[in-house]
């Protein structure tokens, strides 16, 4: 039973943690997944390789010409070739042999003839003889040396080369990389499905404009939470509205989990008498709240719990209804945790050290994270700028996420430092594209 609310308690039970400490416990508590093999290009993208790839063949398979020109032998030196054959790209015979004093018409990736040992460009050469447009005899203006513009077998790739350790995120040109080596299935990290839920009896996402009914809100947190994982490359699963009754809370959840393996909620986690989020989840599924509280801005009530449904790990973050917060804890604990269960070995955010371009008057007893993009650094420094989004930083204020790629680490306020200054340097957490 979820207690009345006359004798709620009046201090909250849980311990403020710090962001060292929170942080730990959810690096700890993400698992990496399982493998499960990819066959097409597509589903390869955004994973962790679980295998290392070799080329079971040297690439190029054959001495290759890397300019248009004429294949010749060397010890020829300069001076009048007879043109006896042609070879271009994708010509697959071998049927041509240079003999001393002759030559073949090469281009670009094409096959050089047996008894070639070097290519000579179209511009070191003149036409000598022709007839009916086709060449019959070239001078030779440059004397070549010995191999010049030929890629040997295998000069790019060697045979049993290691061309993608395991590890490593695949994007464009490992895709590149694997299409050229001839794989076409590999092994890789299964990234985690994320649920996103909202809650609260005054959360909507039905109302026309205009037609808001007195007393909600329009719900800006699922719709974004859900562009968040997906413009980084993870399935993210809209689970809804969760209204602050007992029932539905439980249900909701429950659906999430069924077909997640991470839950992101927002709102419900902090003192209020239908803040029913840390109840369900100890009390009803029988989750483990890891913390439920952390000495940060925003994002205090930020919570986080683990527990097994139907035989599998689940990870739960319940942040802050706030949409600031739940967008900046989102940042700070969801994507390094979702980065560490696909098999990222570094899965923190980079962090820059960029000089403040306005004041921060007043420090907060908290760690706070203030949103702002990156600017080049001025003529005759190597410290890039960081402008705020506005100066109206609460976590209620949507629109000061607007554009940001920073969460600049804003030191808490101590005896002696209790405001920061234009020019003051900070570390930041790189949360977009620069
Ligand atoms: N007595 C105390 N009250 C509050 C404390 C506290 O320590 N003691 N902490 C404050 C802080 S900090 C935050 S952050 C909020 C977080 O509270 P909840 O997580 O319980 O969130 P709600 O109360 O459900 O909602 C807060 C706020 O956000 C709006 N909201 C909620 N969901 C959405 C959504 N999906 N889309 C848009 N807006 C949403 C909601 O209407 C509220 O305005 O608690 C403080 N209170
Ligand atoms: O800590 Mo709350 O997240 O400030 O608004």
């Amino acid at each position: 039973m979820v207690e009345p609310v006359a004798s709620r308690r009046r201090e909250s039970p849980w311990p403020l943690l710090s962001m060292d400490e929170s942080l730990a416990i959810v690096a700890r508590e993400s698992p990496v997944l399982e493998t499960l093999t990819c066959s097409t290009w597509g589903s390869m993208i955004g994973h962790i390789i679980a295998e290392d790839v070799h080329a079971a063949e040297p690439h190029p398979a054959f001495p290759a010409s890397i300019k248009d020109g004429y294949a010749v032998i060397t010890s020829d030196g300069g001076g009048i070739r007879h043109v006896v054959g042609v070879t271009t790209a994708g010509h697959t015979g071998g049927s041509i042999e240079l003999q001393p004093s002759t030559c073949a018409r090469v281009s670009t990736g094409s096959f050089v003839p047996l008894g070639a040992d070097a290519v000579v460009q179209v511009e070191d050469t003149k036409l000598v003889e022709q007839k009916d447009g086709e060449e019959i005899s070239i001078e030779i203006t440059i004397p070549p040396t010995l191999g010049q513009d030929i890629r040997p077998i295998g000069s790019d790739i060697a045979q049993g080369e290691l061309v993608i350790p395991k590890g490593c995120l695949i994007g464009s040109s490992e895709i590149g990389i694997l299409a050229s080596v001839g794989r076409t299935s590999v092994s890789v990290i299964r990234k985690p499905k994320i649920g996103v839920l909202s809650t609260g009896n005054e959360v909507v996402d039905d109302a026309p404009i205009n037609e808001l009914p007195f007393g909600k809100v329009r719900d800006s947190n699922r719709p974004e939470l859900l562009a968040l994982f997906a413009s980084l490359g993870y399935e993210a699963l809209n689970c809804g509205i969760a209204t602050d009754e007992l029932a539905d809370t439980k249900n909701k959840l429950m659906a999430a989990l069924q077909s997640c393996d991470v839950i992101v909620s927002s709102g419900g986690v902090s003192m209020g008498e239908k803040d029913l989020l840390k109840y369900v989840l100890e009390k009803e599924l029988n989750f483990t709240i890891h913390f439920g509280r952390v000495m940060m801005k925003p994002g205090k009530p930020t919570t986080f719990a683990t527990g097994m449904y139907e035989g599998r790990k689940k990870l739960v973050f319940a942040l802050p209804g706030n949409p600031v917060s739940a967008w900046v804890t989102a940042h700070i604990y969801v994507v390094p945790s979702i980065r560490r269960m696909s098999g990222h070995s570094m899965p923190d955010a980079t962090i820059l050290r960029v000089k403040l371009t306005s004041d921060v008057k007043k420090l907060d007893p908290r760690p706070e994270y203030m949103r702002a993009w990156l600017s080049s650094p001025p003529a005759g420094s190597d410290i890039p700028l960081a402008v705020m989004t506005g100066s109206n930083q609460m976590s209620s204020r949507l629109t000061s996420t607007r554009g940001a790629n920073l969460l600049l680490k804003i030191p808490p306020k101590s005896a002696n430092v209790t405001s920061l200054k234009t020019g003051d340097v900070v570390d930041a957490m790189v949360i977009g594209a620069l």
